[in-house]
C-alpha cells in the first residue's frame, strides 16, 4: 500500500471505546456461551484478558482457532468490518465468539476503534482483480446501522451498509 493509504488513515481522527465484560463460568445447566458469534464493527479491536481461554475465531478458509492466551502479556488484534470494507476486502474482518469452558470466571478487555469521518477505498486497492466493494461509508453510521433491525438481522452487516 502507497502512503495515500497511509494518508487517508492518518487524517482520519479515531474514537476509542475500552470494554470492560465479565463471563462468569457457567454453574450447573447455564449455558456457556459467552459471547454470541460475531464480527466486530470496529476498523480494529485489541483484546486482553485474564489468561483464561475461550475465544474461538473462524479463518477465512473455515477453520476455527481457539486461542490461547498462555502468557499475561498476550493481547490478540482483530480486523475489524470497517477495516474489511477499506481494504476493499484484502483483509477480513473474521466472526469469533467465545465459550466459556473452566470453572474460573473470564474478564476481558476490548478496545475498539472507529474512524470519525467517512471511509473510504483507497484507489490503489481498486483494479481489475479488486473490482471497488464498498462506497464510501460514515463509520458511525454503521453503529447505528446495526441497531437497526435490518442492520442487525443483516447475514453480513457492512455490505448490507456500503456494500456496491
Ligand atoms: O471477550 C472476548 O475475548 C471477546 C469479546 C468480543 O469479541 C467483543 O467484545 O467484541
Ligand atoms: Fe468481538
Amino acid at each position: 500500500m502507497g502512503w495515500r493509504s497511509t494518508m487517508i488513515l492518518t487524517r482520519t481522527q479515531i474514537t476509542y471505546l475500552l470494554r470492560v465484560l465479565k463471563n462468569r463460568s457457567p454453574k450447573g445447566d447455564e449455558p456457556n456461551l459467552g459471547f454470541v458469534t460475531h464480527t466486530d464493527k470496529s476498523f480494529t479491536t485489541i483484546l486482553h484478558q485474564n489468561q483464561i481461554n475461550g475465544l474461538e475465531i473462524d479463518t477465512r478458509d473455515g477453520q476455527k482457532i481457539n486461542v490461547d492466551f498462555s502468557s499475561p502479556s498476550s493481547f490478540v488484534v482483530i480486523a475489524g468490518d470497517a477495516f474489511m470494507a477499506w481494504s476493499n476486502d484484502r483483509i477480513h474482518s473474521p466472526s469469533h465468539r467465545v465459550i466459556m469452558k473452566g470453572e474460573v470466571d473470564r474478564y476481558s478487555l476490548a478496545l475498539f476503534s472507529f474512524g470519525n469521518g467517512i471511509v473510504e477505498v483507497p484507489e490503489e486497492l481498486v483494479d481489475d482483480k479488486h473490482p471497488l466493494q464498498y462506497k464510501p461509508f460514515e463509520h458511525l453510521g454503521l453503529l447505528r446501522f446495526f441497531r437497526t433491525d435490518e442492520g442487525y438481522k443483516a447475514k453480513c452487516p457492512i455490505k448490507a451498509y456500503c456494500g456496491v
